[in-house]
């Protein structure tokens, strides 16, 4: 096991307090959160009411509204933002701290540029810079679980598979083991694409679709995700693994997916601005469908289930129902991915 650190982590959702938890085991912890109200309070009180009730915050976690002073002496930052935050953030890490290598959390593609989040740090990073050493953290790992030190089995994967490597001697813990990995564009794809059959998976679940269908759901998604991965120079067998197959059976399963949950509450003809006001939380699956849909039809390849999603997510007047017709009215085929 490496030395303790000091570790800066960016963002004070569910997943920044949860990692900020887990590291703090080993390490020091500096968490940012940007809402001074809510960084004061959590200091004070030692809880995450807003994100992460139940969790309390151990000594070595110290709690900041201050950018700066979160990365004041880091040895490494960990961006536990929304995608939609990860280019601000990079950008004001390089600012305040252009050396420090930095880690991103966050899963999702961007659905203006139909960015991965690793296209996003490099085109948030100053060209006048030399290029950042970063990669991505991910897999399955739902939050409140990480918190409370139950088994939990990650990748941290970087172009640079030494880098790669290196970090993961740093932060493997007996409970929350890390496997390194070179392949960012799949790790990244398996990341963001679960997020999308979670949601159809609920809504399957919503509509008593029973569990055949949920089965055939999360193997022909898998095809889906590792056809997308395929199209954006992923490898398929990365998909096999922990950022891919492991993350899409935990995302599609287990209660506490929010993603899934959006699904569940889709099922019910809730509208979806009444569902995510509902949730509280981001629900990475909603922007990540539209992305994934315009990258199939850049790419010319076939999403189904995504599409589907789509359709019940952005179309109001198609009922889950209607959805589901469609889905099952598609013409036989050879299972291919
Ligand atoms: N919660 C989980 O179990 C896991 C979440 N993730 C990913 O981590 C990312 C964050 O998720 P959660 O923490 O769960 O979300 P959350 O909804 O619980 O919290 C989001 C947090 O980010 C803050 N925030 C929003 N925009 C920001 C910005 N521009 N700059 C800084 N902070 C900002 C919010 O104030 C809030 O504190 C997502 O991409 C999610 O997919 C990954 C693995 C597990
Ligand atoms: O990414 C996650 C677990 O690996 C969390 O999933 P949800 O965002 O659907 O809760």
């Amino acid at each position: 096991m490496g030395a303790v650190m000091r570790l800066a982590v960016l963002g004070a959702g569910a997943w920044g307090t949860a990692l900020a938890v887990a590291m703090a085991q080993r390490h020091h912890v500096r968490l940012w959160c940007r809402d001074p109200v809510q960084a004061e309070l959590m200091a004070r009180e030692r809880h995450n009411h807003r994100y992460l009730p139940d969790v309390v915050l151990p000594e070595a976690v110290r709690v900041t509204a201050n950018f700066s002073e979160a990365l004041a002496g880091a040895d490494l930052a960990l961006i536990v933002t929304p995608l939609a935050g990860l280019g601000a953030t990079v950008a004001a890490l390089a600012r305040e701290r252009p050396n420090l290598p930095f880690l991103w959390a966050c899963k999702g593609i961007d659905p203006q540029r139909l960015a991965l989040p690793h296209r996003i740090v490099a085109e948030s990073w100053p060209a006048s810079l030399p290029p950042p050493r970063a990669g991505v953290l991910t897999g399955p790992s739902f939050a409140l679980e990480v918190a409370r030190n139950l088994p939990t089995a990650m990748v941290l994967a970087a172009a640079d598979a030494h880098w790669a490597k290196h970090w993961v001697e740093q932060l493997h813990q007996p409970r929350l083991r890390l496997y390194a990995h070179d392949d960012v564009v799949g790790a990244e794809v398996g990341g963001a694409l679960k997020n999308v059959i979670a949601i159809a998976a609920g809504v399957a679940d919503g509509l008593g679709c029973g569990l055949n269908a949920r089965a055939a759901l999360i193997t022909r998604g898998l095809a889906e995700i590792t056809r997308l991965a395929r199209a954006l120079g992923g490898r398929d067998e990365t998909l096999m693994g922990l950022a891919g197959m492991g993350d899409l059976i935990l995302t599609t399963t287990g209660q506490l997916s929010r993603n899934r949950r959006v699904g569940l509450m889709l099922a019910t003809g809730k509208p979806l601005a009444e569902i995510l006001a509902e949730l509280g939380h981001v629900a990475e699956g909603v922007p990540t469908t539209r992305a994934a849909v315009a990258l199939a039809h850049r790419h010319g390849i076939e999403l189904p289930i995504a599409e589907a999603v789509h359709r019940l997510l952005f179309e109001p007047e198609i009922s889950a129902e209607d959805v589901l017709e469609t889905l099952l009215a598609r013409d036989p085929k050879f299972e291919r991915v």
